[in-house]
């Protein structure tokens, strides 16, 4: 099938290859300097495997990019539109990349029969899109087929979903879609359009009231003396809760669970309906950060002028993405104390944001500095030289935002004089030097 997809970011462009790769002819299209590098085989955005499979597709042939809507859509018998749908300042999303497609749609006169929606979009959006395209005289049919990918596994994820999910009004186009999907062995649930907005909105939201709930106990955890891990590790073995998304940390980032949250809040409110469930979800979150640096600053005597290491920049590991990172918040706060910030980060070598140093590797952040916070679990901090890192530094103290050291590292790290271990939904470890009797 020729397909047509409108937005080469992480879904646009992990779907472009995954669908080249079974077999369909795929044209990309974006902006006339993200399609100049995708031509030269340059992947724009980092994701494990991208680059390899770009490679492949562009040899195979059946992959092309082009930054013009009339040239990329003429012969396409399915478009599908993967461009962003931020929040506005006042918690509505924020629909203009999708609208400006629309408009370019029209002007070049060439309109598929099926049109895919797959950036996530308010309950209600494709019925008005194909109202808006019926209007022009473009007959096609518009779908909503959400996409579950994740950063940092995302070609993974397109190939084997746990689900693919249909929101569509007429069998022919849940033909054409079955046929795009032909290959890819996951369930397919086909619904009503309404429904299968509102199933991407409710996952993300859901996944986030987890990781929340996780936190919220991990704060009654360190009040109690108890250990978050067994206790989620007991809460998850039970095949109803499931395991995953139970880990307690430094809170959730990326681009799309705190939009998606605030969208759904919002479409509430348009109909006068509060989701206090989402709103505590929220409220949690944003305390994540604010708490770690309360804690950090009751560790020393003055926060002025200290120098804090921070491992990790971006949202989660596997990613450079640093799209509402938790650490731009850390950031913020700790240049309000006159914190000094050195960072590292695996695949972030350097930050469009002021007041703040990025090493060349996680030694050279540790050295001099008064504390240290793990912020993403990529597995090379786990395995870093702990025993030199906490000797390089001036003042020991390490806070394990995602709990990832083991408990033999913690171990021996004890061993060694002053250093303060503090982890999250745990009691604080302190080496026998800095014991209160
Ligand atoms: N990032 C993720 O992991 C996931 C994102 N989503 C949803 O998918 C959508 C896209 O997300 P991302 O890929 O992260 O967005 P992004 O912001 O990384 O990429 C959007 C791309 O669309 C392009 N674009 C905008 N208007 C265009 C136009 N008129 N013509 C051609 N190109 C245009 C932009 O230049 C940009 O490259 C969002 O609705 C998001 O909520 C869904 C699942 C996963
Ligand atoms: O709509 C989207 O954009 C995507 O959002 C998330 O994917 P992503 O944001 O890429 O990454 P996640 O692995 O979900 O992690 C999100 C955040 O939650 C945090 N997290 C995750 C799991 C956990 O147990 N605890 C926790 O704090 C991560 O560190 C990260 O900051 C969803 O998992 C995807 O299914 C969805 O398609």
């Amino acid at each position: 099938m020729q397909i047509t997809i409108i937005g080469t970011g992480y879904v646009g462009i992990v779907a472009a290859v995954c669908l080249a790769k079974l077999g369909h002819n795929v044209t990309a299209m974006d902006r006339e300097s993200v399609i100049q590098s995708l031509q030269s085989n340059k992947a724009h955005v980092w994701e494990p495997g991208l680059q390899e499979l770009l490679t492949e597709c562009n040899e195979e042939g059946n992959l092309h990019f082009d930054a013009d809507m009339a040239s990329a859509t003429a012969n396409a018998d399915a478009l599908l539109i993967a461009v962003g749908t931020p929040t506005r300042a006042d918690g509505h999303t924020d629909l203009s990349q999708i609208e400006n497609v629309l408009e370019q749609l029209k002007q070049s006169g060439n309109c598929p029969p099926l049109v895919i929606v797959k950036s996530t979009v308010p309950v209600g959006t494709c019925d008005e899109l194909e109202a808006n395209l019926h209007g022009a005289g473009l007959r096609a049919d518009v779908v909503f087929n959400p996409e579950f990918l994740r950063q940092g596994s995302a070609i993974n994820d397109f190939m084997y979903p746990d689900r693919i999910v249909f929101g569509c009004q007429s069998r022919h186009s849940e033909i054409m879609l079955r046929q795009i999907y032909q290959g890819i062995d996951a369930p397919i649930q086909v619904c009503d359009r309404r429904s299968a907005e509102l199933i991407k909105y409710a996952s993300n939201t859901f996944l986030a009231m987890k990781i929340s709930f996780a936190n919220m106990m991990a704060d009654l955890c360190e009040g109690y003396g108890a250990d978050i891990r067994q206790v989620m590790k007991g809460v998850g073995t039970d095949r109803r809760i499931g395991p995953h998304f139970l880990q307690a940390g430094v809170g959730y980032g990326g681009s799309c669970f705190s939009k998606d949250l605030q969208s759904l809040l919002t479409s509430g409110k348009v109909i006068g309906r509060s989701l206090p469930l989402l709103e505590a979800t929220a409220q949690i979150n944003d305390q994540r950060i604010p708490q770690l640096v309360v804690k950090l600053i009751s560790l020393w005597e003055n926060p002025n002028g200290k120098r804090l290491g921070v491992l990790g920049i971006s949202f989660k590991p596997n990613t450079n993405d640093v799209r509402d990172a938790p650490f731009l918040t850390l950031l913020k706060l700790c240049q309000h104390h006159r914190i000094d910030v050195h960072a590292y980060d695996p695949v972030v070598q350097q930050v469009a944001f002021e007041g703040v140093t990025v090493a060349d590797s996680p030694y050279e952040m540790a050295a001099h500095s008064d504390a240290i916070i793990l912020m993403t679990e990529w597995p090379q901090f786990v395995e870093l030289d702990w025993v030199r890192m906490v000797q390089l530094m001036r003042q020991s103290i390490l806070l394990d935002g995602r709990n990832v050291l083991s408990d033999e590292v913690v171990a021996q790290l004890m061993e060694l004089d002053g250093v303060t271990y503090v982890p999250v939904g745990r009691p604080v470890e302190q080496s026998v030097e800095q014991r209160v009797y």
